[in-house]
Parts: structure tokens; sequence; C-alpha cells
């Protein structure tokens, strides 16, 4: 049996990719010592799984920012308006990531949107009537030569025509069966290429076929292929889906003239069904997802090896490979010094799953691996998980009532009692919460980490910072203040820190988008509070100034879905235990007298289904409710905001609607704010504050911009209804050009109540 991976992480073990593309982006080092780390980090993980005896090694799985935009540049999908920039290659591509601003031009970044159900972000490329879909980039083939020149035979890897035409953005009068032709000629010349390589294997990425299909996708689909495939020569093709099952066109995939099918079996639970109900060709592959490329618990060696053995015993050949591609999990357990035993054993990252990939295939060979201490091993660990079981959490939860899930009075209600009590101006506005996490601002938290500094220094850091950040506010103008988050490393970590329950870990990242990573918690057990998390910092904002200071935390779906879950107990009994805790936070806050609270649900949609059958019943039902439960405790006239970035929620208004929040704000100034008409045709209820600029860019929108924004949204809410924020936190910002920015966004609204004196 042969061994397979979809992809590696690419931000380096120690994110050496992320440093030196900063600091190239800081013009500090030039694109050769860019390209230079780019290349020892390729290089030293193809040898990785080459010791790891990985059979099928990925290449082109590297990536500056994203893979999708890197195939949309390999086939010349690069609106005009970016190449007019006239910069170098790799400008010219960092440009449609994050926006250009200089003396060439200015021009923002393409829109950015979650890949499928992950933390981790996509570039959305844009196609139009001048665009000439071919092949002219050069980097699969030059990554497949560089790993050969080490030795090492790769499997090239791109996402698929069919993903690619379903993310794309049509933005001119042709749509994606327009460029059909032009696809298919695309993706054959990528093929003739690695034919002329002499390449053994290419991979195609189709991850989109898990989602619900109508006829015409499946027609789509097999039009591409029968095209693509009949010019494939030598080159064998695998399919590759991951994230769910391909129920809606399992048989038309196996027809198609694949070598390989590659079937996640983790998330795709009816994959088992589908194998086991239809014959799977003798004369193909099946790269069997087996291994989580998700989650960070060891495989269990017993249920994998059972399936191996039954695929095996009706003659089908059996590639063992990972649910999906490891960019979802941290590199490596090696680099946690502080992770006790206990805990660290029953955890694989991605050079660990490397590892059970070796053992599992050298277990398979061997007629005895029941003995074998590789499998005993591991067969332990599914045998105790010390400290996960909490009595008292799970009595709690146990006698949730339905009355907590309901907040009284009724939004109508409260809305009133909360404007007379606010009494602030028409189009309030606020930011999302986190202030620029300058370098000092991480020193400070990294020193006394470290034990350099003591509690007492640190703290009156964070102090002083909060002080200057409420007087920024106020002399900005802004109207509902906040404490700026300098104590948090991350909206999620910061609580999963602070919550019993959690284990936690030094290095170990995640890419979220481009060079920003996560690092999330493990939810090793049952969740729970034992002293307040925010109460000090918040409170102390609030004594600085006679404006309104919003609290601020994180929703329980959203600390569920951007933690590394747990697998014995469900996502639904989880998000409750975390919902209580939060619950008692928010009343907490409120009892110390802050009548604004945010709870951020930035994540809200991460988990939700990809078929729309399950939406509700496998997810919503549980997750709006844990939601509700959070803030039902408080009084009418606090005001709960929830905020969410990402989302596209337009086909989920209702769902967000329920959650029963008094205002919500969320990112949609990368996506031409299209959800507005969503708004209005839900009749939605909650106040909004669409974000009126984009924060994932450095660049400083103009007074204009953000009124064009706001007469836009005027357009489709009332105003009465509309509050004025940027897309999501300023962490990420530098405290230049967020000042710049705010005061844009406090200049606009200004001139826009005066425009609109006599209408209010
Ligand atoms: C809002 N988003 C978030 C998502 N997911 C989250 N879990 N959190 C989010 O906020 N998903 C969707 C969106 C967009 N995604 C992101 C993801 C990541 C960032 C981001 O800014 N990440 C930072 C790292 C943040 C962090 O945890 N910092 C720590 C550690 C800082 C550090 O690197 N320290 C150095 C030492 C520094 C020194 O001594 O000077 C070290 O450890 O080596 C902290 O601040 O303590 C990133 O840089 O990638 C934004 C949006
Ligand atoms: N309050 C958080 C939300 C980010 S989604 C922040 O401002 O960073
Ligand atoms: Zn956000």
């Amino acid at each position: 049996m042969k061994t397979s991976i979809i992809g590696y992480p690419r931000v380096g073990s120690l994110r050496e990719l992320k440093f030196q593309t900063e600091k190239y982006f800081r013009q500090e080092i030039t694109e050769e010592a860019l390209q230079k780390t780019a290349r020892q980090i390729r290089q030293s993980q193809w040898q990785l799984q080459a010791v790891n005896g990985i059979d099928f090694i990925p290449s082109n799985d590297f990536s500056f920012y994203d893979l999708l935009l890197d195939t949309a540049v390999l086939f010349n999908i690069i609106p005009e308006r970016y190449r007019n920039l006239g910069l170098s290659e790799l400008d010219t591509y960092f440009a449609l990531a994050r926006g250009y601003q200089g003396d060439k031009g200015d021009v923002k970044a393409l829109p950015m949107k979650k890949w499928f159900n992950t933390n981790y972000h996509y570039l959305v490329p844009e196609i139009d009537d001048q665009t000439e879909v071919k092949l002219i980039g050069k980097k699969p083939f030059l990554e497949y030569e560089e790993a050969k020149e080490l030795g090492i035979e790769t499997q090239p890897v791109v996402i698929g025509p069919f993903t690619l035409l379903k993310k794309l953005r049509y933005v001119g009068s042709q749509k994606a069966e327009d460029y059909v032709q032009a696809i298919c000629v695309a993706y054959q010349d990528f093929l003739k290429g690695f034919q002329s390589l002499g390449t053994g294997w290419v991979q195609f990425d189709e991850p989109n076929v898990v989602y619900d299909l109508s006829q015409e996708d499946i027609h789509l689909l097999q039009k591409l292929y029968s095209e693509i495939l009949a010019q494939k020569g030598e080159v064998k093709v695998l399919v590759q889906t991951y994230f769910g099952d391909v129920k809606d066109c399992y048989e038309e995939l196996l027809a198609l003239d694949f070598d390989g099918i590659g079937l996640d079996f983790v998330e795709g639970r009816q994959n088992f069904d589908l194998l086991d109900k239809h014959s799977f060709p003798k004369d193909k592959l099946l790269f069997s997802g087996l291994i989580n490329g998700k989650n960070i618990w060891r495989n269990n060696y017993q249920l994998t090896l059972e399936k191996l053995q039954a695929w095996q015993d009706r003659g089908i050949k059996v590639v063992l490979n990972t649910s999906s591609s490891l960019l979802h999990v941290p590199y490596s357990l090696k680099h946690e010094e502080k992770l006790k035993t206990t805990y660290r054993k029953h955890f694989a990252f991605a050079e660990e799953k490397l590892e059970e990939l070796r053992d599992l295939k050298a277990l398979i060979q061997s007629e005895k691996y029941v003995k074998d201490a590789r499998y005993l091993k591991n067969q332990a660990l599914f045998e105790n998980r010390p400290d996960s079981y909490n009595p008292q959490v799970r009595q709690r939860t146990s006698a949730i009532t339905e009355d907590l899930f309901t907040r009284q009075p009724a939004f109508g209600e409260r809305e009133k009692i909360q404007k007379e009590a606010f009494n602030g101006p028409i189009l309030p506005t606020t930011t999302i919460g986190s202030f620029p996490q300058t370098q000092e601002v991480k020193k400070n938290r990294s020193d006394f980490k470290k034990g350099k500094i003591d509690q007492a220094t640190y703290e009156a850091f964070n102090r002083q910072k909060i002080k200057e950040c409420i007087a920024l506010q106020e002399e900005l103008g802004l109207d509902v203040l906040v404490h700026g988050e300098f104590e948090r490393n991350d909206m999620v970590e910061y609580f999963g820190e602070q919550l019993d329950g959690y284990v936690f870990t030094e290095k170990a990242w995640v890419q979220s988008y481009g060079t920003r990573c996560v690092k999330p918690p493990i939810i090793w057990g049952d969740i729970s509070r034992s002293q307040t998390m925010t109460v000090k910092w918040t409170t102390y904002a609030a004594s600085l100034t006679e404006q309104p200071v919003k609290g601020m935390l994180t929703g329980p779906v959203t600390i569920l879905n951007w933690s590394f879950p747990r697998e014995d107990i469900s996502l639904k009994e989880s998000a409750y235990q975390i919902a209580l805790a939060i619950r008692d936070e928010v009343l907490d806050l409120e009892a110390h007298g802050i009548k604004i609270i945010q709870v951020d649900e930035a994540a809200l949609r991460e988990k939700l289904p990809l078929r729309k059958s399950d939406w509700y019943s496998e997810y919503l039902d549980w997750a709006i409710p844990a939601f509700r439960m959070v803030h039902s405790g408080v009084q009418a006239s606090t005001q709960i905001h929830t905020h969410m970035c990402y989302s596209e929620f337009t086909d989920i208004i209702p769902a967000i609607d329920a959650m029963d929040a008094d205002v919500i704000t969320f990112e949609a100034s990368r996506s031409n704010l299209l959800i507005l008409d969503a708004l209005k045709a839900n009749h939605f209820q909650t106040e909004v504050g669409p974000g009126v600029y984009d924060i994932h860019s450095p660049r400083v929108p103009s007074v204009e911009e953000i009124k064009t924004a706001l007469y836009k949204m005027l357009d489709k809410i009332p105003i009465e209804k509309l509050w004025v924020n940027p897309d999501c936190g300023l962490k990420t910002r530098g405290e230049k050009e967020t000042k710049g920015s705010l005061s844009h966004l406090v200049q606009a609204v200004k001139e826009v109540r005066n425009e609109n004196k006599g209408s209010i």
C-alpha cells in the first residue's frame, strides 16, 4: 500500500515565510532573499515527506499567498488594473492579494472569502470579457523540477477547472460556460507541460464537487474532464476531493478517465456508503482520506487498518491519504516544550501525521500488526483521556431549559429602550474592537510570557495603551468606544487560555490568510470559567471617558470553530459548555456597569454544513441557541452587539436575525456591499453596521469612498438602523493608517449627517 498527502503547510515550521514576506512588504529585503526562504521551506518539506516514505509527495502546494490566486495567475486571469501598475511579477501578485497604493497607482485587493468550512481564506479571482484564459505561468513546472533536482519525484497540484470556474467572480457579460473552451485548452497545456517533463502523476483539486450539485454542474464537470483528460498522454491524473462526500457525482467521477480518485472519509462519511454500494474500478487508485487533515488528534489505527483491509480484500487498489491538505494543522509537536506528555501523546500535527502514514503503511503489510508495539501504543491512547470530565459542567448543561434561549423583552421594545438610554447621534460610529497590535504591544506580551517582566509591569503597559486608545477615539470623534484589546494575542486563543478545559500550544501556528496565522487552542475537556476574563480591562477603559465603552467578548460558536475541537463529545455539547461560560462573563460585565457588550461571532458560518439539507439539523439548530444563551440574561437596556467577518451570510439571514442581537457589524466592503439587498429582502430587524472600508489592506480609504459606501447603504437600510464602522478589527493595521482611515470615516459620517439633516 502506498501513502499520499494532499498538501503541506507552507508558512514554515517557525513561520519563517511569514516573517520574510512581511519584511519584503516593508522593503527590508529583496525578492531574491524572499525566494531563497521559500525554496528552503519547500525543499526541507519535500525531504521530510520523503524520509517518511510518502509515495505521492505534492509540489506546487507552496504559495506566497493563496493557491486559488496562484491558479488564476497561472492561467492569465489578472484584471487589467493590476497589470497596468507595471509592477514586477511578484509585486503584481501581491497587489492582487493586498491592494496597492503608491507611485504606480491605487488599486484595492481582490475580495477574500472563507475557504469552504475552514479558517483559511482564499482570494476571489476576477474575470472579465477582456481576459484571455491561457497557460502563462511557470511556477508548477519550476517547483516540480526543483524537487526533481533533489531526487524527489513529486505530484504537482493545481486547483481543478471545475472548482476554478465555480470560484471565479464574473464581472463582464460572459459567464462560466463562455470560458469552458479556453479553460480546457489551458489545462490541457498544463498537462502537456508535465508530459514533456516526464511527470508520473498530477493532482487536480476539486473540492467544489462536495457541494449540492445541479444537473448543469455535473454536465460541466463531465464536459471539462472529458476534454482535458483526452490530452493527458502518459501523465496519470488524480482528481482530489475534500471537505465532504461526492454523492452527487460519484458515478460520473468513476466514469471519467481519471487514474485516481481522492475521497475524504473524515468529513465525507457518506463516501463509505458509496464505496460499499458500488464497485470501484480495478484500474484506478482509491486515494482514501482516512487521516484527518483538519484536526490534531491521533488517528485510531485499528479503525483505519480495518477499513484499508476491507477495501484491499475487495481488490481495490488503495493509497492511504489525508482527508484534506495539512495546511489546516500546525507543523510539528517538536516545538512544544511546555505541553505535558499526558496530552501531547494524543496529538498529531502535520509532521506527526507523516509518521502515522509511515506507521500504517508498515502495519498493513504485517499480518500480526495487532501485536506490533506501534499499534499497541496507539490503541492505549483511546482507553484513557485524563482530566476531560467535569461533573459540575455536565450538570449545568443538562439543566439547560428553553427559557435560557430567549431574551425578554422582544427586539422592538428593547430597541426603543436602548435608543433612549443611549441618546446618541444618528449613524453612530464605532470600531470592531481591536486597535493596532504594534511590535511593542506584542513584545510586552512576549516579555511577560517569557518571564522577562512581572505582571505589574505588563499590566501597566496595557493600561497605558488603553488610555492612549481612549484618548485617540475621543479625539477622532467616535461615538461608541472600545478598549483596544491590547491584552489579547488572539480573540479565541485569549479566551482559551483563561477557560478551564483547554490546552494551548506555543508554536502551533496555522495559516489563516496570506502571512497571517492563528494558534487555535485545543479543547481537551469540559469547559468552564473560574474567574472573570475581561472585566478588569473594560471597566478601566470605561473609567477614562464619559462616552459609552463597548465590552468585547468572543462568542461560543466562534470559540469552538476556531479551536481544535474534541471528538469524544458532540460539537453542540462543547458549544453549550462554552456558551455558559461566556454568559457568566456577559452578566459580570453588565453588573460592572458596561451597557454595550459585543459578542463576536466572526466564525458563525464556518462549520455550516456544505450541503444545504444539513444546515439546520446538523448545525444552526444548536449554534444559534448557543449564542442566544449568552445574552438572554441581560436587561432590556443593555445593548448586545455581534460581529461577523468574511461570512457570506446572504443565504442564512433569517438565522442571523434569530441570534436576536441588537446590532450586528459585519464585513461588506470587499464584496461590494452585495449583502444589503439580501438584508432588505429579508426584512432584517437587527440594527446593522456593514463595514465601510476594508481593514485587511493597508490602503487608507478616502472620505469620498466612504461616503459613497454610506449612500449605497442608505439606499437599502433605514437611517435609524445604520451604524458606521470598519469591516473588522484593526489589530493587523499600523497606527498611522488606522488614524487616517478612522478620521476619514468620522469626516464622511459628519458630512452625510449634515446632508441628511432634513430626513432625520
Ligand atoms: C479576525 N480573524 C481571525 C480569525 N481567526 C482567529 N483565530 N482570530 C482572528 O482574529 N479568522 C478570520 C479573521 C482573519 N484572520 C486573522 C488571523 C490572524 C491574524 C493575526 O494578526 N495573526 C497574527 C498573530 C496573532 C497572535 O496570536 N499573536 C501573538 C504572538 C505574536 C508573535 O508572533 N510573537 C512573536 C514574538 C514577538 C516579539 O517578541 O516581538 C513570537 O511568538 O515569536 C501575540 O500577539 O501574543 C500574525 O502575526 O499572524 C489576523 C487575522
Ligand atoms: N473584536 C475582534 C473581532 C475580530 S473578528 C477584533 O476587533 O479584532
Ligand atoms: Zn472580524
